[in-house]
């Protein structure tokens, strides 16, 4: 496994055209949804980078979709668990993409149900870091409970320099319908961001998941021990010192069965790894 097969995976093109790529992907999301006869789409709004390029993709592309019919739409979720610490980014990525429909539920209620569930039946405290996790995957049950009720596409906004290291939950925000984001690093959605004139704190802010009680606004980079300008490089096939280059395909082996479906006996990706 090498930098190059890492790179031609996620399909990461070594620089883009942001007006063009922008164009392709909202284009595809437009003609799947017109395909498969759904709805439109919903989409968790978190006031980070991603979910504001997408947000607006997906916006974008309900409205020149209902030139033709006026049913489809795009509902943006508001998922706080409790009090946000960067409620302001989440009030301007809204006011940036102008949702056709913002709902909003506080999570922390079902996390704190589900934990005390488990710590009653187990008889022992559940970790932080797990309890993380579980605030992804029940933001990922609201998503998939707002398409059901709708007919909607759950939109997940994983990427190729979060894909690399696995770095999602796997069936939380990892689980969704289509990936128009995929193939992407960190600083193409940047430059995507800019061109559709996005409020700059929002592309300039430190990304975090967000997922800690005990470390709050915890920085992916930090979280990683990776800047996502040494992840942006690799996946552009720059050169970067050997110690990124192996950490990040030693991430990459030990996260690929996020990226698989849940393996089989047929399955052999597991024994080349
Ligand atoms: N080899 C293997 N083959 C098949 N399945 C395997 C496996 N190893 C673990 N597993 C399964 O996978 C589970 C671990 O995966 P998972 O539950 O995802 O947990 P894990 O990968 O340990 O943690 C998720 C990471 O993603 C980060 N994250 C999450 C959500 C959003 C964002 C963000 O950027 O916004 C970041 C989060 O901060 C954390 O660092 C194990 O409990 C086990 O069930
Ligand atoms: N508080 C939240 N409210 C609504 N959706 C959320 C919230 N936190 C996370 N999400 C959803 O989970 C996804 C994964 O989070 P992630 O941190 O990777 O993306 P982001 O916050 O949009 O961007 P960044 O990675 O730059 O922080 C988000 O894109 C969003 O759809
Ligand atoms: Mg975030």
């Amino acid at each position: 496994m090498q930098q190059e097969d890492i790179i031609s995976d996620l399909e990461v093109q070594p620089a883009i055209n942001p007006d063009e790529e922008y164009r392709r992907r909202k284009e595809f999301i437009k003609s799947y949804v017109k395909n498969v006869k759904a709805n439109g789409f919903v989409l968790g709004l978190s006031g980070g980078q991603d979910s504001t390029l997408l947000g607006k993709m997906a916006q974008d592309a309900v409205e020149e979709l209902r030139r033709e019919d006026p049913h489809y739409q795009f509902i943006a979720l508001r998922l706080p668990h409790g009090e946000q610490y960067d409620e302001d980014d989440a009030k301007k990525a809204i006011d940036f993409i102008q949702p056709d429909r913002t709902v909003t539920i506080n999570i922390k209620p079902a996390v704190e149900a589900a934990v005390q569930s488990f710590e009653r039946a187990l008889d022992q405290d559940m970790r932080d870091f797990d309890k993380g996790n579980n605030k992804a995957r029940e933001r990922m049950k609201v998503h998939y409970d707002v398409a059901a009720a709708y007919g909607l596409l759950v939109l997940g906004t994983d990427h190729a320099a979060e894909a690399i290291t696995g770095f999602f939950t796997k069936h939380g925000d990892g689980a969704c319908d289509i990936v128009p984001l995929f193939g992407l690093n960190k600083r193409q959605g940047k430059e995507i961001l800019r061109t559709l004139d996005a409020p700059p704190s929002i592309f300039e802010k430190t990304p975090t998941a967000d997922l800690e009680d005990d470390r709050p606004g915890l920085s992916d980079e930090e979280a990683l021990g990776l800047t996502y300008e040494q992840i942006d490089d690799f996946l552009e096939g720059k050169n970067v010192s050997a110690e990124v280059e192996q950490k990040l395909i030693r991430y990459y082996k030990t996260t690929e069965h996020k990226r698989q479906t849940p393996v089989s006996p047929q399955d052999h990706w597991w024994k080349k790894l």
